[in-house]
C-alpha cells in the first residue's frame, strides 16, 4: 500500500485578526499535519473559526503566532508565485468573472506557469484537458461561466484548481448551496482526486453526516476546545464527537457513527421481527417517541415481511400500526 506523505505541518498556530487596537485571537495552540492522498474535513459550528483557519493556511491573513510548513518550507518564506504552485484554493463565492467560457476559466489555473502574457504551451493545454476529464465536465467546456448552476460551477472551480497542478487543494465549504446528490458527488470527486492524484485535500463543511462517512480525517473546531483531530471513528469512540456537537436536540449515535435527533420517549413497546420491516417499524416508533428497548412492555409489536401486528391484531401499514399503538398507550395513561 502506498505511504502518505506529510505535506503540511502546523506548529503552535494561533489564528485570528491583527489590528492596531489589539489582536483578536480565534483559535490557539493548533499542532497538526495534513497528508497526501487524504481527504480531511474541517467541521465546527458557525463562527468557530473555520474560514479564519483556512485564510491563515492559504496566506490570505498572517498567523498571530506559530508556523505553517508546506512541503517542509515555512509559508512565510513562499513568494506569491511560488505559493500558487503548491496551493490551489477553491472558494464558494459566486464568480465575479463573466463572459468567459468554462475552458478559458480552467486555463487560468495555468497562470502560475504561463508567465505574464499567458501563452499556453502544449503541456499547459494537456493539463487543462486532463483536469476537464478528471472532473468529467467535457460537456460544459464551451459554456459561459455565468450560466452554470451552483454544482456545475463548483466542479469547474475544482477543475481549475487541478489544472494548477498543486499538491495541496484547500476548499471553503465546497458543498454549500448544493442539493444532496450534488454534495455527495463533489465529496466523492474530491476523495477520488486525493487517492488517484495523491493530493492533500482539506475542506471546511457543515455537512457533518457526509463528512463523517467520507473523510479520512476530521478536524473538529470550536472556541472552547480549539482543534481536535482524528479519524471519524476514533473521535466517535473517544467521545469527542458528542462533546463537540452536543445540543439538546441532537445525539451522536455510536452504533452507526452518525448523528440523530434526540427524542423524548413517552411510551414503550416490546418489538420483535426481522429485516427491513423491523428496521422501519423501529424507526417510525422512535420518531413517534416510543421506545422499543423495553422487553416487558404490555404492548407486543411484530414486524416481518409477512406480518405487521400489534398485540396479535394485524395491521396493513406502519401508519395504522402507529395509530393502534397510540390508542393503546392513551387508554393505559387514562385508566
Ligand atoms: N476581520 C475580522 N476581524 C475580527 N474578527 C473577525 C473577522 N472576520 C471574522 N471574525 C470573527 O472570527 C470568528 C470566526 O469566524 P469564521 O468566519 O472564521 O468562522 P466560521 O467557522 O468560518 O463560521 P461559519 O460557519 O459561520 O462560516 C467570528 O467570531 C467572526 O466574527
Amino acid at each position: 500500500m502506498k505511504k502518505n506523505n506529510e505535506t503540511i505541518k502546523i506548529s503552535g498556530l494561533e489564528t485570528g485578526y491583527i489590528s492596531k487596537k489589539g489582536n483578536t485571537v480565534i483559535t490557539r495552540d493548533i499542532d497538526a499535519s495534513l497528508e497526501s492522498g487524504e481527504l480531511t474535513c474541517l467541521l465546527g459550528p458557525n463562527g468557530a473559526g473555520k474560514s479564519t483557519l483556512l485564510k491563515t493556511l492559504t496566506a490570505f491573513i498572517p498567523p498571530i503566532q506559530g508556523d505553517i510548513f508546506i512541503e517542509g518550507k515555512s509559508l512565510k518564506d513562499y513568494s506569491a508565485p511560488e505559493l500558487a504552485k503548491v496551493i490551489g484554493v477553491v472558494l464558494t463565492e459566486k464568480l465575479s468573472i463573466s463572459n468567459m467560457t468554462v475552458e478559458e476559466l480552467i486555463s487560468m489555473g495555468r497562470s502560475p506557469y504561463t508567465g505574464f502574457w499567458g501563452k499556453m504551451s502544449e503541456y499547459d493545454k494537456m493539463a487543462v484537458e486532463e483536469s476537464i476529464n478528471l472532473v468529467n465536465i467535457n460537456n460544459l467546456r464551451g459554456r459561459m461561466v455565468q450560466t452554470l448552476s451552483d454544482g456545475e460551477r463548483q466542479k469547474v472551480m475544482i477543475a481549475k484548481a487541478l489544472a494548477q497542478e498543486t499538491p495541496v487543494i484547500f476548499l471553503d465549504e465546497p458543498t454549500a448551496f448544493l442539493d444532496y446528490p450534488s454534495k455527495v458527488e463533489i465529496l466523492q470527486l474530491l476523495k477520488r482526486l486525493a487517492i488517484e492524484k495523491d493530493k492533500t485535500v482539506f475542506l471546511s463543511t457543515h455537512d457533518m453526516e457526509l463528512a463523517l462517512q467520507i473523510a479520512d480525517k476530521v478536524w473538529l473546531i470550536d472556541k472552547p476546545h480549539g482543534v481536535t483531530i482524528g479519524t471519524p471513528e476514533d473521535l466517535a469512540l473517544n467521545g469527542e464527537m458528542n462533546r463537540y456537537f452536543h445540543s439538546d436536540g441532537v445525539v451522536f449515535d455510536i452504533d452507526n457513527g452518525l448523528f440523530k435527533i434526540s427524542q423524548e420517549m413517552h411510551g414503550s413497546v416490546s418489538l420483535t421481527g426481522e429485516g427491513q420491516h423491523l428496521n422501519m417499524v423501529r424507526k417510525a416508533l422512535t420518531r413517534r417517541g416510543i421506545s422499543t428497548a423495553e422487553k416487558d412492555s404490555s404492548v407486543f409489536v411484530e414486524a416481518t415481511p409477512r406480518c405487521l401486528s400489534v398485540n396479535g391484531r394485524d395491521v396493513k401499514s406502519i401508519a395504522e400500526l402507529l395509530d393502534e399503538i397510540d390508542s393503546i398507550i392513551d387508554n393505559d395513561n387514562n385508566s
